[in-house]
């Protein structure tokens, strides 16, 4: 079938196509019942139950096609739409500056809808643990390896108005050399290409195992749910995010089951009051005893299950919750 000519009315949706985010959105979007058969090979899928079509890209290219509009929604690393926004601000002082065009602040632009959750990392300065290099100033003027050319740019031009302003100078050129990688650019530094990085970070093995240390973060990242400034299809963008929000929410907490004497019913639901209320419910044949249930935040759940049977709780139940809304 020639995909290509069946997306007209679809919303364009940009999911990652391999990486890191791969896995983790594609659970969420099953999550969201958005059904879908890709094709081997094949970037765009349409979904079968909604009139959406899935457009796989790679993470850093869907800030572009979010933001000049092409695509409608997207889901991709914070510091890919950081990067994307400071190569626009980039160009309209570029254009400013050789009176090209008149810089448009409104003009295109992506649109943070949510924080998704999965994909945390932080984009760093890397220095070599044993070298001359302790702070970011150190590095000005030198030579520095990124795949993030713009917000690197954008972080030393910071550093250098700084240094200026301290030194009672004004240089208009930027003085640190910043050389675009596409990967791997923990080797920059051991190979002699430059003297320090700006690199992602999650566990911090890769840049342990390259020699090197952190002195600064430049973005702290995660993925995001993000739409263009005026997406076509405003409905169907509202469904998708109320319904990847109901898994995130669902995501996020459990549902706490337990058995309490009423009389330690307000002790009990001090601890688990729920989104609203809690769910109470008489305990047949027993009207010393009532059954709650009420949703607790994951991450606290042990804490909680200490509490509640502090106070007397009994036949503490935590269940998953496949979605909420
Ligand atoms: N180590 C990591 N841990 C968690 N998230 C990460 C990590 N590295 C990258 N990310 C997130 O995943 C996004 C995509 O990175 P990833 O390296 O998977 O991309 P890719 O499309 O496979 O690109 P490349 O071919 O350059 O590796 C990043 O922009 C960032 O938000
Ligand atoms: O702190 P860590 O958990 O070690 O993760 C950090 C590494 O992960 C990413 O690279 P990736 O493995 O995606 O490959 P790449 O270098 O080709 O981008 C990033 O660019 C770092 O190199």
């Amino acid at each position: 079938m020639d995909l290509v000519n069946h997306l007209e009315g679809r919303l364009l949706f940009a999911v990652p196509k391999k990486g890191r985010l791969l896995q983790s959105a594609l659970n969420l979007l099953e999550g969201a019942d958005i059904q879908f058969r890709r094709e081997n090979r094949l970037d765009i899928a349409l979904v079968k139950n909604h009139p959406i079509a899935l457009i796989f890209l790679p993470a850093a290219d869907i800030p572009t096609f979010v933001g000049e509009g092409r695509v409608s929604l997207g889901i991709t690393g914070r510091d890919t739409v950081a990067e994307h926004e400071a190569g626009v601000v980039a160009l309209r002082k570029e254009q400013a500056e050789s009176g090209k065009s008149t810089p448009q602040e409104d003009e295109g632009g992506c649109v943070e809808i949510m924080d998704l959750g999965f994909g945390s990392c932080k984009l760093q300065v890397q220095v070599p643990e044993k070298g001359q290099y302790s702070k970011p100033s150190d590095l000005i003027g030198k030579n520095i390896g990124t795949s993030f050319a713009h917000l690197a740019e954008e972080y030393f031009a910071k550093l250098e108005v700084e240094e200026d302003a301290a030194n009672g100078t004004k240089s208009k050129k930027l003085k640190t050399k910043i050389i675009e990688l596409s990967g791997s650019v923990e080797a920059a530094c051991a190979l002699g290409v430059a003297d320090g990085i700006v690199d992602l970070v999650e566990s911090g093995e890769t840049m342990k195992a390259a020699g090197l240390k952190p002195i600064d973060t430049v973005v702290s990242s995660t993925a995001v749910l993000i739409k263009s400034k005026n997406p076509t299809n405003l409905e169907t963008v509202d469904l998708v995010a109320a319904r990847i929000k109901g898994v995130i929410a669902a995501q996020k907490h459990v549902l706490c089951q337990y058995n309490v004497e009423r009389t330690k019913l307000a002790a009990a639901t001090k601890i688990t009051p729920g989104k609203r209320a809690p769910t109470v419910n008489a305990l047949e044949g027993d009207g010393a005893w009532v059954a709650v249930s009420s949703m607790v935040e994951k991450k606290k759940i042990a804490t909680v299950m200490d509490e509640l049977t502090e106070v007397g709780a009994q036949d503490i139940l935590v269940l998953e919750i496949a979605n909420t809304r």
